[in-house]
């Protein structure tokens, strides 16, 4: 067993997705069951109360994984040695708030918490964003932490990529592991674009095995996109259980690569690939190796995916811009 417990951060930790998340990562399913964890949660002061019973209960579980919990409402004290930083919590929207106020709100989060990564987290910090708009928030933290390296940075869309590989082993009555090579490319929103047309199926292109277009933008791409509605409609609340698996998956996959002839999606730092612009967060095909995301390069793009790559790019660059506008970054 490595001894050297990894410093684990997780923001909005006393929020459902904390719940869902905390107790998962305390028995080792985000690093593997030979690390330890010690844990930092950080909360508003309102919710930190909850927070401690949360804290109370991983006690009460005596994993014998987890090295401690430290409990803040100091973003400077949570992420002071962080090595995996997770940035749950932000600001959800309220009715009648516009785009640009809910972007204003999370400016207010993500950019101190930009500044207290880049002021004390450990030389190999890694950060994924949760919170929404998970893209925009996670360049706002970077934009603040100029001297860790941008790729660092990282938002998901593996929650995406999951409900993906899901509608689709359905469809073609196949295994989630006869799935290979599944892109989301662009903003976790309702552009984004799950493409079938790079994914395999037992060898096969998954859109020829599919062979059924009305299917492919009628149902399968609206249905993974709008998901995160559909959930919230259903249950009332909004995607909880899910979203924390997704973050495990990710930086599970993150420290310990993706396998041989395989990748995944994550939102990454562009380097221009694919005529996203550089800098801004987006979604891609990644593989995973040696600790580091890499895009994955030299795919063919038709014009079916090239226009939905691009309207889900747009987006982010609308967003870029509000922020910027705003003085946010
Ligand atoms: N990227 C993705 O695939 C998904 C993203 N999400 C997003 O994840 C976020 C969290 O979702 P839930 O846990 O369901 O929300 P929640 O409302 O249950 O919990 C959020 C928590 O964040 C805390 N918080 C707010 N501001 C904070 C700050 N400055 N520092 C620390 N904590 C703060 C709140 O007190 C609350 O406890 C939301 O923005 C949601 O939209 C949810 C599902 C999927
Ligand atoms: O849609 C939401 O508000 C939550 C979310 O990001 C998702 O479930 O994908």
């Amino acid at each position: 067993m490595t001894r050297t417990p990894v410093n684990v951060t997780v923001t909005g930790a006393a929020g459902q997705i904390g719940y869902a998340l905390l107790f998962r990562i305390a028995s080792g399913h985000l690093l593997g069951a030979d690390t330890p964890v010690r844990l930092r949660l950080l909360e508003i002061p309102q919710a930190v109360k909850a927070a401690e019973g949360t804290a109370m209960e991983l006690d009460d579980c005596a994993f014998p994984l987890l090295a401690g919990i430290d409990i803040t409402d100091d973003a400077k004290t949570a992420f002071d040695g962080v090595n995996v930083a997770l940035l749950v919590g932000a600001r959800p929207r309220s009715k009648g708030m516009e785009r640009g106020d809910l972007l204003s709100a999370n400016g207010g989060i993500f950019k101190p918490q930009g500044e207290a990564i880049n002021a004390g987290a450990a030389d190999d910090v890694r950060v994924l964003v949760v919170g929404n708009p998970a893209n925009t928030n996670a360049l706002i933290a970077q934009q603040h932490a100029p001297d860790v390296p941008a790729e660092r940075f990282t938002a998901m869309t593996r929650l995406d990529h999951n409900r993906a590989l899901a509608q689709l082993s359905k469809k073609l009555d196949v295994s989630v592991t006869d799935i290979k090579k599944l892109t989301i490319w662009g903003n976790h929103s309702a552009t984004q674009y799950p493409d079938l047309f790079h994914a395999e199926v037992n060898g096969t292109t998954a859109a020829a095995a599919v062979n059924d277009q009305e299917w492919l933008e009628g149902t399968f791409i609206p249905t993974v996109a709008k998901r995160g509605a559909a959930i919230i409609e259903a249950r009332g609340l909004s995607s909880a259980a899910s979203a924390a698996n997704a973050a495990l998956d990710h930086v599970h996959t993150w420290v310990n690569g993706t396998p041989e002839g395989d990748w995944t999606s994550a939102a990454v730092v562009s380097d221009g690939s694919y005529g996203v612009p550089e800098g801004l967060i987006s979604s891609f095909p990644v593989t995973a190796k040696g600790g580091r995301y890499e895009i994955v390069q030299g795919l063919e793009i038709d014009d079916f995916s090239r226009a939905r790559i691009d309207a889900s790019v747009a987006e982010l660059v609308e967003e870029r811009d509000a922020v910027k506008a705003l003085g946010l970054i």
